[in-house]
């Protein structure tokens, strides 16, 4: 499925069961789990999940959950893939001056002790979280103060529905004894809270708000001065490429909603992956057509995405500007960067790369990119987050040489990304899993949100062109949020 140029797709609601079913529903899940538990008694130092078969229900939207309870949510709507973890379980939260590589050595430390039963043979292993900020090593500053630099957190309920089939995870990390009665109780409240949470429909967006600028960094001549120094700086030293990003400030005339937010992205941008999570006060949201990387047992699939043009909703026109983008040497050379970082990141921790015919046209609602598939098979004994340690941060969001790039950006860039083009999603406890690069992305606060985008710039890059290309990539965010 490829996004429309524009034009909104038709939007699903969550089903869920009649008040009827779902007492009945309740019943089997408190059975199925008091049994689980006393056939298979968890132990002082286990982190226990047990998962259930949930064929009854279709889950589409984002939950409404009330009390402010931390979540996080993954969907791709094309592979009607869903994810939605509440509670926390376990959370790691990882600084320092190796961040990643830490949350990697956590996660293999939390897969020896996971006790994962399957009572109903969903064969869908529990899933944790994760995601880190653009630079994990630097701590958060307004207006990220108080997420993580880099954090796995383990739903204590958590829902996965993916190939058509549903299930339902619990999870404990037993510190000592534990009355298994009381897990019970507590697990069956978070379901019926989670239940409640399906009936809040978010509701049609009604009238769209209308969205007030109230703040741009840098300005735009600011931007300008910016991109002749980038330029000055490849001219003069090793730097080929460094992305500039923009931060923009917006005011609606109501409360923003994530659920109506993430209902309207559903329709915008169907084949991207769309994120959502609560961490404290924080609430951010992404639709970013970019993977970090995908795992599945050795397998590992990555996104180069790099070199941007407008469409059209006229179609012949929406045909010339892809031509133009394909064959266009500054955006080819610009992509052509992105692929070698990542093979480059990679070539150590792979025995074998497929080769990968790109690029090719990645449409998406208003802008389109150049896109190559990079996949291969990671070498015995590298995990999801040791291969995300090395690949982070891409010629995409960073620059190239990395190193050369990523100083260039602390000398240079002012504004705070936060995770705006870190990265996030999820792994399961075989260590399979995704992680998508935070790009389309909005951090919410009430009435308002900050918005990110940025642009590769290169030798022949001009900074108005630049701009306006920032202009495009704010405009997937900007649009949703007029619905939220
Ligand atoms: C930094 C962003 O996009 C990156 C990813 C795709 C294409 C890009 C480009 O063409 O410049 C950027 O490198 C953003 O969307 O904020």
């Amino acid at each position: 499925m490829v996004d429309p140029p524009n034009g909104p797709r038709h939007s699903h609601q969550a089903q869920h069961p009649s008040m009827f079913d779902r007492q009945s529903l309740r019943d089997r899940i408190h059975t199925a789990v008091s049994r689980t538990l006393a056939a298979h008694p968890p132990a002082a130092g286990q982190l226990y999940s047990i998962t259930l078969a949930l064929p009854e229900i279709h889950f589409r939207g984002l939950p409404q959950l009330r009390d402010c309870q931390s979540y996080w949510y993954w969907r791709q709507p094309e592979k009607e893939e869903y994810l939605f973890g509440a509670g926390e379980a376990l959370r790691i939260d990882a600084s320092g001056s190796t961040p990643i590589q830490h949350l990697a050595e956590a996660f293999q430390q939390l897969q020896a002790r996971w006790r994962c039963l399957d009572p109903d043979h969903t064969a869908i292993p529990p899933a944790a979280f994760s995601g880190f900020a653009f630079v994990p090593q630097r701590p958060m500053i307004s207006p990220w103060k108080g997420l993580p630099n880099a954090a796995i957190f383990l739903p204590e309920i958590l829902i996965q529905q993916r190939n058509n089939r549903c299930s339902l995870c619990f999870s404990h990390d037993i510190a000592s004894e534990s009355r298994t009665e009381l897990l019970v109780e507590r697990w069956l409240a978070l379901f019926d809270q989670l239940l409640q949470a399906l009936d809040r429909k978010s509701g049609p967006p009604g009238q769209r708000t209308r969205l007030t600028r109230t703040r741009q960094q840098p300005d735009p001549q600011t931007w300008h001065a910016l991109v002749q120094q980038a330029k000055e700086s490849i001219r003069n030293s090793d730097l080929e490429k460094v992305v500039l990003t923009r931060q923009i400030r917006v005011e609606a005339q109501r409360r923003l909603d994530p659920g109506r937010l993430m209902a309207t992205l559903d329709c915008l941008y169907p084949s991207s992956r769309h994120l959502a999570f609560r961490i404290g006060e924080h609430s951010f949201v992404a639709a970013t057509p970019e993977r970090l990387l995908a795992c599945q047992g050795s397998q590992i699939n990555c996104d180069a995405i790099g070199g941007t043009s407008r469409r059209s909703a006229d179609e012949r026109e929406d045909k010339i500007l892809g031509e133009s983008l394909l064959n266009n040497p500054k955006a080819l050379h610009e992509h052509a960067l992105v692929v070698d970082t990542i093979q480059h990141a990679l070539t150590p921790i792979c025995s074998r790369f497929e080769p990968s015919s790109g690029p090719q046209l990645l449409p998406l609602r208003g802008l389109q990119h150049l896109h190559t598939e990079i996949q291969g098979s990671l070498k015995p004994d590298t995990s999801l987050l040791q291969a995300a340690a090395r690949l982070h941060p891409t010629g995409a969001v960073n620059g190239v040489p990395t190193a050369v790039a990523s100083q260039w950006l602390a000398q240079h860039e002012a504004l705070e990304r936060g995770w705006y083009t870190g990265a996030a999603g999820w792994i399961n406890a075989e260590g399979d899993g995704e992680l998508a690069v935070l790009l389309r992305c909005a951090l919410l606060d009430g009435s308002q949100a900050h918005l990110y985008a940025g642009a590769g710039i290169t030798a022949g890059s001009d900074p108005d062109a630049e701009f306006d290309e920032t202009e495009l990539k704010l405009a997937a965010m900007l649009e949703a949020l007029e619905n939220a």
